[in-house]
């Protein structure tokens, strides 16, 4: 980088709109840099301990901390003598991502969480869950190689993934792969989605049976079935899911394959299902949901919105969620 030019001299040679782009280009030149970092901080529990360190600090003056006292809050301490100067430097990337706050006292860089740290705890600090999970799934070597064929896909055709995965698609790789199966099936986010959707969703008063399809390790059923102890929950997914699932009161985990049969219910539940789906995998799904007739895709979404076979009850778009309620 020492051959580059310093934004004056660059000011004076392209003038101002022509350094700011230039500067556009260099960022993301180096784009990779920001969610590798932030990965890292994430997995070594330098977010937790900044984290930590601004929730409890009483009287304001503690919760800048410097790479140094970081390194001796994580969780595995660090036996590399130049881990602080690592940090520090891992942290002025963040600061210039707006993750975290630098400051300089007496000659030093302090670091503190920004409020959106919250979202990306390693360990469940607080109630809402965390992304944190999902963030390192993301980039985890598996969907790293799936990114790679993309280029190749376009041109050629073929599902990415498993083009990438020895032909295997994801759902059936997961079943080969256990560390890649805990990873994915990681309470996250979900947890926090639920809290909310239960405080403003009252249409599960009424319902005996409710089945929840791809329902991944049952967490959302166990959230239901929490506050509406009256309601049987089916967990529904594929025996590879269902192994890392605890058990939840009133809940039952059915292994099954969606395409084949879906339990009968009052209801079903489908989040995080179908959004990215292509039409072929949408059709089957909404075969078996409307009792194995064919439904095309349209068909569906025209029967939903008229209370036909089924009425979707609550969407909420942001996090792909939908309660599908059947007509008695
Ligand atoms: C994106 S995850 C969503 C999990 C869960 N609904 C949630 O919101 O956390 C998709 C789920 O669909 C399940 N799944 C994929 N194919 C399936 C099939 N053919 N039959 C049943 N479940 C399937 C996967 O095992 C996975 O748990």
């Amino acid at each position: 980088m020492g051959h580059l030019l310093d934004p004056k001299t660059m000011n004076e040679i392209n003038g101002d709109d022509e350094t700011e782009l230039g500067l556009r280009a260099v960022r993301l030149a180096n784009y990779i840099t920001f969610p590798m970092v932030f990965k890292a901080a994430i997995e070594l529990g330098v977010i937790d301990a900044l984290y930590l360190a601004a929730r409890d600090d009483v009287n304001g003056s503690g919760s800048f901390l410097k790479p140094s006292e970081i390194a001796t809050r994580l969780p595995t301490p660090p036996s590399n003598p130049e881990a602080p100067v690592l940090l520090d430097r891992m942290l002025r990337l963040l600061a210039s991502y707006s993750m975290v706050k630098c400051q300089i006292v007496d000659g030093e860089r302090v670091y503190k969480a920004e409020p959106i740290c919250k979202y990306f705890l390693r360990y469940n600090i607080e109630e809402m869950g965390t992304l944190a999970s999902q963030f390192i799934l993301e980039l985890d070597s598996v969907f790293l190689n799936t990114w790679a064929q993309l280029k190749d896909v376009v041109l050629e055709g073929g599902d990415a993934f498993a083009r990438a995965n020895g032909g295997l698609k994801l759902f059936d790789y997961m079943g080969t792969d256990e560390r890649l199966s805990k990873l994915f099936n990681r309470t996250g986010f979900s947890v926090g989605v639920m809290q909310k959707f239960l405080e403003v969703y009252k249409g599960f008063e009424g319902i005996n049976v409710l089945v929840d399809v791809g329902g991944g390790v049952g967490n959302t059923l166990g959230f239901v079935t929490s506050k509406y102890p009256n309601i049987k929950g089916i967990n529904f997914d594929l025996t590879c899911a269902l192994a890392q699932a605890p058990s939840y009161p009133n809940v039952e985990h059915v292994a099954g394959d969606m395409f084949v049969e879906i339990p009968r219910g009052d209801a079903i539940i489908l989040k995080r299902m179908l959004h990215d789906w292509n039409d072929e995998d949408c059709a089957k799904i909404l075969t078996q949901l409307s009792g194995g007739k064919e439904r095309t895709k349209a068909e569906y979404e025209a029967m939903a919105a008229n209370s036909g076979f089924a009425s979707c009850k609550f969407v909420c778009p942001a996090y792909h969620l939908r309660v599908i309620e059947f007509s008695k």
